[in-house]
């Protein structure tokens, strides 16, 4: 599965993980990073020498490539674009917005851009502006999503530029990955199935509300804010829907929203914390080692491959 994305992050398997807030630590990214893939530090809200000293402890544990994820509604992003530069650190993914204004710097400290788009035009001007490649973010994702599928969008994308696409948005295992090739995509940002990851540092509540989820229970709210995010239902999105309803204002609701995913993700508050989470949650029944979930997706698109190669020549007679 040598793609583009292989070339041009110099990563074994075109796979990335996540750049979530509070989860992605430079723990979970070195673990990543050395299983092949692209581990990827996310900066969240976090202020730039909380960054810095991630992007350090991760140099600490692995010489491998890794990404920093921007959130571009942050206060901070301005910075950690700063901090980036100065750390060398060889690729950004961005989300939450339009990466733009911080293109020029990016390129001059040749540090490769790779944003998300939920959408068709903002990946041709993004591509036009200059960036490597894009992450091309379906509705199934965890946390603040678009509203088309990746099935629907990955193929328009695809035939709309010319730099790699890389898959985002319910992909869990193997079958994901190559249905994310067929779509003509060269890699895949994988989310949710990190979080149930051995490596990651989030509250086992968090992980096992993941694994007890079903189809249906990766609900969006906000959409009312313009700011929709898909997480588990549990109380909290509960009350915010309601709420939504009664038509409170904005702030209103950009209050009550914040630090709910800290509450999840470290002090493991099931019913009032934010469980940012995507639609493959109920697929996702085990916590297993990053290593391990590369290689079952690897090892599966293998065999798969093989297989389907040996029927084309015509050595299965079926
Ligand atoms: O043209 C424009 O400016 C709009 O551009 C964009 C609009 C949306 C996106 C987008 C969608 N998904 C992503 C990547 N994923 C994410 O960014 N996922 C996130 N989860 C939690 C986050 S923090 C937050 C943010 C809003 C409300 C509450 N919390 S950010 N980027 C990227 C660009």
């Amino acid at each position: 599965f040598h793609t583009r994305i292989c070339e041009i992050l110099n990563i074994k398997y075109p796979i990335l993980q996540g750049g979530m807030a509070w989860v992605a630590t430079h723990e979970l990214a070195a673990a990543v990073s050395e299983a092949g893939g692209l581990g990827i530090i996310a900066a969240g809200n976090a202020p730039k020498e909380v960054v810095r000293d991630e992007i350090r402890k991760l140099k600490n544990l692995t010489d491998k490539p890794f990404g920093v994820n921007i959130m571009l509604m942050s206060p901070f992003a301005e910075d950690i674009v700063g901090i980036v530069c100065d750390e060398k650190v060889p690729v950004v993914t961005t989300g939450a917005g339009n990466p733009g204004k911080f293109i020029k710097k990016l390129k001059e400290h040749d540090v490769k851009i790779i944003p998300v788009v939920p959408t068709v035009s903002l990946a041709i001007r993004l591509e036009r502006e200059g960036v490597d490649a894009l992450i091309v973010e379906g509705t199934e994702a965890g946390g603040h999503i678009g509203e088309l599928t990746t099935f629907a969008l990955v193929p328009q994308v695809v035939d709309s530029v010319k730099i790699p696409v890389i898959a985002a948005g319910g992909v869990g295992d193997g079958r994901g990955f190559l249905a994310a090739l067929s779509l003509g995509a060269e890699g895949v940002q994988i989310g949710t199935r990190f979080v149930c990851s051995t490596e990651a540092k989030v509250h086992l509540n968090y992980k096992e509300a993941i694994i007890k989820a079903k189809d249906r229970d990766a609900q969006v709210t906000g959409r009312s804010t313009g700011y929709p995010v898909r997480a588990l239902k549990n109380r909290f999105t509960k009350e915010y829907l309601a709420l939504e309803k009664s038509g409170v204002p904005f702030e209103e609701l950009e209050e009550l929203g914040a630090g709910r995913l800290k509450l999840a993700v470290v002090e493991g508050d099931i019913n009032y914390g934010s469980l940012m989470a995507g639609q493959i949650s109920g697929l996702i029944k085990d916590i297993k080692p990053c290593k391990e979930i590369i290689e079952d997706i690897i090892i599966y698109a293998v065999k798969e491959l093989d297989l389907l190669y040996s029927l084309k020549r015509g050595d299965i007679n079926e």
